[in-house]
């Protein structure tokens, strides 16, 4: 690791890796082993402000004067009624903390609210920040599926470093003996490569070339989150035949990355929703790192400068080169076909 973002990819990588235990027995001690109501969001909720606190103050000790856009904001926590869900979380950061930095006192509940809502950066143009998303896909890690632990560093709105831990995803998908449980970084101008989750076996990425036999799409699970139509007309218009894979998270830049699918297509559904820079930030400099670029359906790249979101929507895709010119011009196309039937 010799570039001049050496050290803040072995913290990112580090903090990624203990937040990713932290949420894998989140979900082994509070969503597998327990019956929980339908709809029941609060093993999330615990992981994620977990999580959250836990990479923010690994980053806090390594480097003080950083600032960083954080999904969560600990607001909530620190009323009264959320005083049992403060005190899960605040025991579950002190476990993964302690193992990491070796610290021997445990941080406060104070300490911990105040890494958490040190996320609260406002984004911008200018200087260095991190973003986090401490639990990317959340319906999928309570389906027990795929979700991404996402951590990047944007420097005057270009992103630089991006590592995305995925717990539940297959370190090779033809060799499922190998086990789940990867980590992705990637550093601009020095490419992009897997480890497995204990930092082993890094393997670099490169994304091939794809032709319309091999071409897939990588979509959400979620039809709220990306327009699932829009995607299939794009297929048909391209004569894709294989079907989309549906996955939660950032782990689909990641697939994408190492070759699974050849395109991320990610279509905005209605009008308002702002796609946020921390669901995006990791995966377009890993795909960019792979070979692949990534730009919105106007072919122009996606603008970290703006704030805490992308602006307004545009969508994403992201691709191999070749595959993603011949995916921006039928998105183009898709799209001139709606205007003209309203
Ligand atoms: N309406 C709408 N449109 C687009 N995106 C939205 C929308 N609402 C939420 N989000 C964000 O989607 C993030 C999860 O994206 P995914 O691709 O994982 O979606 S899905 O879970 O597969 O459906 C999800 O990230 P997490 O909250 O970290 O899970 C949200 O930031
Ligand atoms: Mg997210
Ligand atoms: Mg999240
Ligand atoms: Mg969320």
């Amino acid at each position: 690791m010799s570039h001049a973002y050496a050290t803040e990819e072995q913290v990112a990588v580090a903090a990624v890796r203990r937040a990713c235990h932290l949420t894998s027995s989140v979900f082994n001690r509070l969503v597998k082993n327990e019956t929980l109501t339908k709809g029941d969001k609060s093993p999330v909720t615990v992981g994620d402000y977990a999580a959250q606190a836990v990479i923010s103050s690994i980053l806090h000790h390594a480097f003080p004067g950083d600032p960083i856009v954080g999904e969560e904001d600990a607001s909530d926590l620190h009323a009264e009624e959320g005083r049992l869900m403060r005190d899960r979380i605040i025991e579950l950061a002190n476990e993964a903390l302690t193992a990491e930095l070796g610290l021997g006192d445990s941080a406060t509940a104070e300490e911990l609210l105040d890494a958490i809502d040190r996320g609260n950066h406002p984004g911008g143009r200018d200087g260095r920040m991190w973003t986090i998303d401490p639990i990317d896909g959340t319906k999928g890690f309570l389906r027990g599926e795929q979700y991404a632990v996402c951590l990047s560093l944007i420097v005057d709105a270009k992103v630089q470093l991006g590592v995305i831990g995925c717990p539940n995803l297959p370190v090779d998908p033809v060799a499922p003996e190998r086990g789940i449980g990867c980590i992705f970084t990637a550093v601009r101008g020095h490419g992009a490569q897997q480890l497995t989750l204990n930092g082993s076996n890094p393997t670099p990425l490169v994304i091939p070339q794809t032709t319309p036999e091999t071409l897939n799409f990588l979509e959400s699970v979620e039809a709220a989150h990306s327009s699932h139509s829009f995607n299939d007309r794009v297929s048909s218009l391209l004569n894709i035949t294989r079907p989309p894979t549906r996955m939660d998270s950032q782990a689909k830049y990641c697939c994408l990355a190492r070759g699974e699918g050849g395109a991320y297509l990610r279509m905005p559904t209605g009008v308002g929703y702002r796609e946020k820079i921390w669901d995006h930030a990791p995966g377009q400099v890993l795909v960019e790192e792979a070979g692949g670029v990534v730009t919105d359906s106007r072919g122009e790249p996606l603008d970290f400068g703006l704030g805490r979101t992308l602006g307004e929507n545009f969508g994403v895709i992201a691709a191999g080169k070749e595959a993603h010119s011949r995916v921006l011009a039928a998105v183009q196309e898709a799209l001139n076909e709606t205007k003209a039937k309203v």
